[in-house]
């Protein structure tokens, strides 16, 4: 028997747990170990799920019980240049999805931006939050631990900076339901997306918390922060990075390439994202950000949950009168994403494909200054955000999306 079926009987015998192989065997040896149950329980056939190419130790803080590797298409779009904080210069945005049409979508409407002359996009907001909730007797003591909080930033700022050499907490903001208090700390996580660091860090400060004031630490995340979860304080006031691209694209470029007019896409706009959203309930006002955020998430190492809150964008678009009066109407495009959350360094983001398609982009690693990386990412998934509204609405604005979908999806 091989290595993997021997330790496959050893789980079979109840001698080990599916959890444990590592401790016995190398990495590899434990992943070909889980598909042999597998394929003995199942009428899978783990072939190329088995077939990656890295060491599986390499992604032992990404995963466990590891049998394999999901492999998803990765495509290119671009170039497009950006006029940024921090991205300057032409990027191609590696994006992994099944969809197809996606990526022809993006790279059209990169394309189209690119003809404008690039985009500019600006990270607005930072912080990475976490927010704890504590039980106090009643709103008397609610209000007292509030205070005490107020009172003393630097005190908790010295406990959380402790547990990280990178992260800086920018600010406490309390928030009181009866006898439940919550506490969102904001932080700079310069180029780590952050939520490992911001949880350690937050540990740490809720410590000294209980220790000065009436308020019993319930649970180290209160659903305020608000992770991977549909919340409107994402929207408002930001999660990671909030960050806006736009552009404006000549009324003869939106004609020849987009085959509609500046009109008919501000139109569509309006009625889909603006009062189509608004009717919906919807968090986003916007028609697919979504799917350049997971296609982005997913190629370069994000945590592809964070979708949640990457689809917290608002899209606009207005018709402008040409610089060319006989011209027809230019259209002037934004795309504003309230909770970006990116990191260069850390999470997904060490393991090897996405490490090739942050190289792609020219943006792995920590950032000079550090941060700059991650904001070079935000603002570049921004205006891939953007390419994408383009190049929908304008599918929509000329009945070319069905179409599209029957041909390239299909
Ligand atoms: C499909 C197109 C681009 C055709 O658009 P077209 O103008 O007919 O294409 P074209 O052949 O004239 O090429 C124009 C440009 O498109 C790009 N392009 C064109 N073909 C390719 C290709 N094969 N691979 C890569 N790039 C491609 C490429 O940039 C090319 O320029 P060039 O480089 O030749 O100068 C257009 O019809 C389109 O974008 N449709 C919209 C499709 C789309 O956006 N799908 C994703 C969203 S669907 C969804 O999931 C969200 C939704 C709809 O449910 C959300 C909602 O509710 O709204
Ligand atoms: N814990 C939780 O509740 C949650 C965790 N996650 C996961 O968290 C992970 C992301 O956490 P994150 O903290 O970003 O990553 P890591 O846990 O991988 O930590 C990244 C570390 O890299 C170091 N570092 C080196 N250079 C830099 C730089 N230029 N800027 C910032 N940090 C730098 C920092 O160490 P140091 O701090 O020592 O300076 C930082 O903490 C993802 O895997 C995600 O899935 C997601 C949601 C919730």
């Amino acid at each position: 028997m091989t290595d993997a079926e021997t330790l496959a009987e050893r789980v079979r015998t109840g001698e080990l747990r599916l959890h444990e192989l590592e401790e016995h065997a190398d990495h590899d040896t434990a992943a070909a170990a889980r598909r042999v149950l597998l394929e003995a329980e199942t009428d899978a056939d783990l072939e190329t799920v088995g077939d990656y190419a890295f060491d599986a130790e390499v992604a032992d803080s990404a995963i466990e019980n590891m049998i394999g590797a999901a492999q998803v298409p990765m495509g290119v779009a671009g170039p497009v240049t950006v006029d940024g904080g921090a991205a300057n210069g032409q990027y191609r945005l590696p994006l992994a999805t099944s969809e197809g049409a996606l990526l022809a979508s993006v790279n059209r409407g990169l394309s189209v931006i690119e003809s404008a002359g690039g985009a500019s996009a600006r990270v607005t907001k930072n912080g990475m939050t976490r927010a704890p909730v504590f039980r106090v007797e009643g709103v008397v003591q609610a209000a007292e631990t509030v205070e005490w909080v107020g009172e003393n930033l630097e005190a908790l700022r010295e406990a959380a900076e402790s547990t990280t050499s990178h992260g800086e907490l920018l600010d406490v903001e309390p928030y009181v339901v009866g006898d439940s208090v919550f506490l969102r700390f904001a932080y700079d996580t310069k180029d780590a997306m952050g939520m490992n660091m911001a949880t350690i860090a937050t540990g740490e400060a809720c410590s000294v918390v209980e220790e000065h004031t009436p308020a019993s630490l319930v649970a180290l995340s209160g659903n305020l922060c608000s992770d991977k979860k549909p919340a409107a304080i994402n929207a408002v006031e930001g999660r990671g990075r909030s960050v806006t691209a736009d552009v404006v694209i000549p009324g003869e470029v939106v004609e020849e390439r987009l085959h509609t007019t500046a009109d008919a896409i501000a139109e569509a706009n309006t009625r889909k994202n603006l009062i189509g959203s608004a009717k919906a309930g919807s968090l986003g006002f916007n028609a697919h950000a979504a799917n350049v955020v997971g296609a982005a998430f997913l190629a370069t190492g994000q945590d592809e949950a964070q979708v949640v809150e990457g689809a917290n964008a608002i899209t606009t678009m207005d018709a402008r009168p040409s610089e060319d009066e006989n011209g027809s109407s230019d259209l002037y495009a934004s795309v504003s994403l309230a909770s970006l959350e990116v990191g260069t360094v850390g999470g997904g983001t060490k393991l090897p494909t996405q490490s090739e398609a942050l190289d792609v982009l020219g943006l792995r690693g920590g950032g000079d200054p550090a941060g700059s990386n991650a904001d070079a990412l935000a603002e570049v998934i921004a205006v891939g955000a953007l390419a994408g509204e383009l190049s929908l609405l304008a599918a929509l604005a000329s009945r070319h999306l069905a179409s599209a979908h029957a041909d390239l999806g299909r």
